[in-house]
């Protein structure tokens, strides 16, 4: 009797509605990942810390690392993989009667295009149903390998362990065992799909074959299998919890055209009852239960087709920076007198935005706005100014002009008045690795959501718009933003808006999310609601976008104060920015890669 899944069969219909025939041709660098031994955990208490300093630098730098001496023998994996191949060798309608009902899964049943499947079978067994005696071995070590990097990584931010001691039991925590099948169709089929871990840590055991992948700095790299260590990265909980600290970095598997691979994950998890709240405050996240965190998860796959994961908790005060240019200091750089006149017109700028939403100022030959973003609520609108006058304060100390950028408002100064100058640089363009899920959807959809919202915002009163659509027959729904500042005359903002749109093509169309912001206008754009909706914004139907009116939604508006912030950006920002990741193609222009 055959072990296949009929992957072949289930996912015809996929690739016949798949235009692309190739595989497309991109090309991904190899990259060793740090290499941390942990024989030093047991030697003298130098070699001690500098071993639990690389796991630290490792947790936050790359969110991804190996340890080899990690005291589960070769011997031990071998046998564990041989159980694996058995497992998976046995007849196909035999596998899901192993274990306790919804442990063996294969393919995706939700994918809607081949950009969603996963070709591969999985085992997922809850540590308390293991009964064969490899499995159990395996597990116990790596169970006990998991508690006591959870324990260093606690250490190093001065936090206590116990908090994982008690909440992640062996009835939480999974084994995972993978197998991916070779994969000949000329196709471009992802063995397992961009996903980051939903968990604390994931401790992974991978064979010689390769193909798993990882974002680092904006670029997908594959990992270079080694048979000997073990593959350790960080989960969604651990990023919470650490407030951003450590990161969760998406991962994937790419097939292999002709040979199968196996891997076996262990999933560090808490309880369902367990409540993961940042160790320091502001809080990146809003507290929430393991529970609340699997049921958003989910709805987001029916949704949207994949996983949003930790940016759906992002906290309504806090605002997500996205970036900044210092433009100085030319001939002179600000002297103390500039700085102090600078100090009080920023504190004064400041002051103004807890009951405007737009502002603009001048103070002895130093000219500065701020401008919110039309659906962000005045408190948010305060935070965020706030947090862009120090933060440029800090990052430009002996500039005479600044922009920064927030996910939630904007705010530059200059010692040339650009008061109604629209001004295209510093432009900064912004876009998520990964490509829309269907490539033919690019220009018509993306460009038709915009056209309209181009042509109207202008008019609006606080020149803001946004604008959804639906694609094709399912739930699929694509959303866009634009804003001007309101310094800019009609004219001025179409202009700014209509050059924006103009430079989609060298960067952004077919993306899943993208974003292009000056300091004079601003446009983006994603697959899913990242900004604030009325209640009475009507289904779009695709071919007939419409501007949503600014007017009413902004800021004044009475009946709305929570700012809903979801952004797929927002949570791989933190590992982009911690590895400073740029791209300049010249001193004004910069790009950004993010990789959701
Ligand atoms: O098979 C691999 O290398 C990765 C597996 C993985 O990412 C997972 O099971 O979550
Ligand atoms: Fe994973």
């Amino acid at each position: 009797m055959d072990p296949e899944p009929p992957l072949h069969e289930t996912y015809k219909p996929l690739f016949a509605s798949t235009k692309t025939d190739h595989r497309s041709l991109v090309t991904v660098e190899e990259g060793e990942l740090p290499l941390v031994d942990l024989r030093r955990l047991s030697q003298k208490e130098a070699e001690k810390e500098k071993c639990k300093e690389e796991i630290g630098r490792a947790a936050h730098e790359w969110g991804f690392f190996q340890v080899m001496n990690h005291g589960i023998s070769m011997e031990l994996l071998e046998k564990l993989r041989e159980e694996q191949v058995r497992l998976f060798k046995q007849p196909f309608q035999n596998k899901s009667l192993n274990f306790s009902a919804g442990s063996y899964r294969w393919g995706t049943p939700t994918a809607t295009s081949l950009g969603q499947l996963s070709w591969s079978e999985a085992f997922h067994i809850p540590m308390t149903d293991i009964s064969s005696s490899s499995m159990e071995a395996f597990a116990t070590k790596v169970a006990s390998l998991a508690k006591q990097l959870a324990e260093i990584l606690a250490e190093k931010l001065g936090q206590n362990w116990s908090y994982f001691q008690s909440s992640c039991l062996p009835s939480t925590c999974y084994l995972r065992l993978n197998r991916y099948p070779p994969c000949s169709i000329p196709y471009d089929v992802y063995g397992l799909m961009p996903h980051t871990d939903s968990d604390f840590l994931t401790i992974l055991h991978q064979d010689e074959v390769g193909g798993l992948q990882l974002v680092k700095d904006g670029k997908w790299i594959s990992v270079k299998p080694n048979h000997q260590a073990l593959i350790i990265n960080i989960g969604d909980l651990f990023q919470a919890w650490s407030n951003d600290f450590y990161t969760s970095v998406e991962h994937c598997v790419v097939t292999h055209p002709t040979q199968e691979r196996f891997s076996a994950a262990y999933f560090l998890c808490p309880s369902y009852e367990t409540v993961i709240e940042s160790c320091s405050k502001p809080s990146v996240y809003t507290k929430f239960s393991f529970r609340e965190y699997r049921q958003k998860v989910q709805e987001d796959v029916q949704r949207y087709g994949y996983k949003v994961g930790l940016p759906s908790f992002i906290a309504c005060q806090s605002v997500t920076y996205n970036d900044h240019a210092c433009l100085g200091p030319g001939n002179e750089t600000a002297t103390a007198g500039y700085i102090s006149n600078l100090t009080l017109l920023l504190d004064s700028m400041s002051s103004k935005a807890s009951d405007k939403s737009f502002y603009n100022d001048s103070l002895n030959g130093i000219y500065s706005l701020f401008l919110c973003r039309g659906d962000v609520s005045g408190d948010v609108c305060r935070v965020c100014v706030n947090n862009a006058t120090q933060t440029l304060t800090q990052m430009c100390p002996s500039d005479k002009g600044a922009v920064i950028w927030y996910d939630q408002c904007l705010l530059q100064y200059s010692d040339i008045n650009f008061f109604g100058q629209p001004q295209f640089y510093p432009m900064l363009l912004m876009w998520n690795t990964q490509n829309s899920t269907s490539p033919e959807e690019g220009n018509i959809g993306t460009l038709g959501l915009f056209y309209s919202l181009v042509a109207q915002a202008p008019y609006e009163e606080n020149m803001f718009g946004t604008n959804e659509m639906v694609v094709g027959n399912g739930p699929g729904r694509r959303y866009g933003l634009v804003q001007c500042s309101r310094d800019l005359d009609v004219s001025s903002c179409s202009s700014c808006l209509g050059e924006l749109l103009n430079q989609t093509e060298e960067c952004c169309i077919g993306r899943r999310g993208w974003r292009i912001l000056t300091p004079s206008c601003f446009i983006r754009y994603e697959m899913y609601s990242f900004y604030e909706q009325t209640l009475s914004d009507p289904p779009r139907s695709p071919d007939l976008p419409q501007v949503n009116q600014g007017a009413g939604k902004g800021r004044k508006s009475t009946t709305k104060t929570i700012v809903i912030v979801v952004s797929s950006i927002a949570g791989v920002f933190a590992s982009v920015l911690v590895a400073g990741f740029w791209y300049y193609s010249s001193s004004v222009k910069k790009r950004k890669q993010t990789g959701f």
